[in-house]
């Protein structure tokens, strides 16, 4: 039984997941040295002209880690919690998921501390072009390529491409990804990460012989990420019992309708007060309120996690009742409550893997964005599908030969193609 509890700091806990990885498979010392820490790390002051005439300064950060597979690839986030911790262990992610799909690409993540809901719109651009401006000489497409995560998306991404542009006199339209398709943005890109999800969660499903229809899930966040993975799941057939958003929850036991709950949201109804069901709306019948987390404790088959890290630690998860969960949001196990789950036989369908829709998708917007091409929708998710179905394949595949958790199959995956090509690029002194 695990002895250890959580670990203080973020990214201590993160990557103490490399240590079982590095026995496992024999990484040379030189690797594992430069693994433990970023390549680079930016913190930038973003000055921003406030509507009332003020002026306000917001810290923001760029991280890159590891870039031996290529550019550092990854999202930016604003939210009022961001720290250089948080974006650092966000951006070790990236280059362990990265490498799990096969992408051509290192790390990166990129924050600003702020709260965008306090922001007007004219506020909200000028802050996304100063923190273009601020991180500018560590992007371009062979260097670092940011992306949309938790409070931006594809028109914060369509302001940045444009302040780039103009910083770089010409169009650079692969030095971002997550456009909107009018400015080179490609056609999948907003629902992919969920979509990416629902393949992960499908191909698992199919080899335990459990049926959609007959499988129940409770899903944390109802964001950009949660949304399209629930209107893809509830098509499909899953019964999605419970939804939550940083302010409460719902459920019902008939099965939630995302598509309402959304349009309801997009109008600013509030979440867990959409318990009612007339002409006009019925999201579905008997809907009950919940304390926001009292969702992760439901008797469900699958809990999905799409909100953020840290969200099941050493205080509840002992009141986690699913059969599995499933990680759509970034780093929402920490590494204590994984080896608890584990050592229950909950199976967790792990972030670096189950999250990796939406950066395949970046990379073939990079890609068509390189050639000047433009791939129909229908063209984009089925690479999507190939590849996922594919990488998730070896990952499940080498947890069952291996008799490891999917997490530790996917890090052994992730970690050994980084690890050699460190090697390969001749970098390592090891006398081994
Ligand atoms: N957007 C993307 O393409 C990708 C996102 N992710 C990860 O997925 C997660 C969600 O990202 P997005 O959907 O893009 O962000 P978002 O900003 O669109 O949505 C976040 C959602 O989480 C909810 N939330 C926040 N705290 C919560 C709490 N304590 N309990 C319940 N709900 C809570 C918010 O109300 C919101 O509905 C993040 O961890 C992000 O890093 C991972 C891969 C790609
Ligand atoms: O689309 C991308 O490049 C990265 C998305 C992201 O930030 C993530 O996967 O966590």
């Amino acid at each position: 039984m695990p002895g250890q509890k959580d670990h203080a700091n973020l990214f201590d806990d993160a990557r103490s997941r490399l240590e079982e990885v590095f026995e496992a498979i024999h990484v040379h010392g030189d690797a594992r040295e430069r693994l433990k820490q970023p390549n680079l790390a930016m913190q930038v002051s973003v000055p921003v002209r406030m509507d009332d005439g003020s002026l306000r300064v917001f810290p923001g950060w760029r991280v890159q880690y590891n870039n031996t597979l290529g550019p550092a690839k990854g999202g930016i986030r604003f939210h009022p919690d961001v720290s250089q911790e948080e974006v650092t262990t966000l951006s070790f992610w990236m280059a362990v998921k990265c490498a799990v799909v096969d992408l051509p690409y290192g790390g990166g993540k990129g924050g600003v501390k702020v709260d965008p809901k306090r922001l007007s719109k004219l506020e909200l651009e000028r802050l996304s072009r100063g923190y273009v401006r601020a991180i500018a000489d560590i992007m371009g497409p062979d260097r670092d390529i940011p992306a949309p995560d938790v409070n931006t998306n594809p028109m914060v991404m369509g302001w940045m491409a444009d302040e780039f542009d103009h910083l770089a006199r010409g169009k650079v339209p692969a030095a971002i990804t997550g456009k909107p398709p009018a400015l080179g943005g490609s056609l999948g890109r907003v629902a992919a990460t969920g979509r990416g999800a629902l393949h992960v969660l499908d191909l698992w499903a199919s080899r335990e012989g459990r049926k959609p229809e007959e499988t129940t899930l409770a899903i944390q966040g109802f964001g950009n990420a949660a949304y399209h993975f629930a209107r893809l799941a509830h098509e499909r057939g899953y019964r999605i019992v419970a939804v939550s958003d940083s302010q409460g929850a719902i459920y019902s036991r008939d099965g939630l309708a995302p598509d309402p709950i959304m349009e309801q949201k997009t109008q600013h109804q509030r979440l867990h007060e959409m318990v009612y069901c007339d002409d006009s709306v019925c999201i579905a019948e008997n809907v009950e309120k919940l304390e926001r987390d009292e969702l992760l404790s439901l008797e469900v088959d699958i809990l999905v996690l799409a909100a953020l890290e840290n969200q099941v630690h050493e205080h509840n998860v002992d009141q986690v009742q699913a059969g599995a969960v499933l990680e759509i949001a970034n780093g929402p196990v920490t590494s204590y409550a994984d080896e608890q789950l584990e050592a229950r036989r909950v199976p967790v369908l792990p972030d670096v893997l189950a999250n990796t829709g939406g950066v395949i998708v970046s990379y073939y917007e990079w890609v068509q964005n390189r050639s000047g091409e433009r791939w129909a929708e229908e063209e984009v998710n089925a690479r999507l599908a190939e590849r996922l179905e594919y990488q998730s394949r070896l990952v499940l595949e080498r947890a069952e030969r291996e008799e490891i958790s999917y997490r530790k199959a996917a890090y052994r995956q992730g970690i050994e193609r980084i690890a050699d090509a460190i090697q390969l690029r001749g970098n390592c002194q090891d006398s081994e």
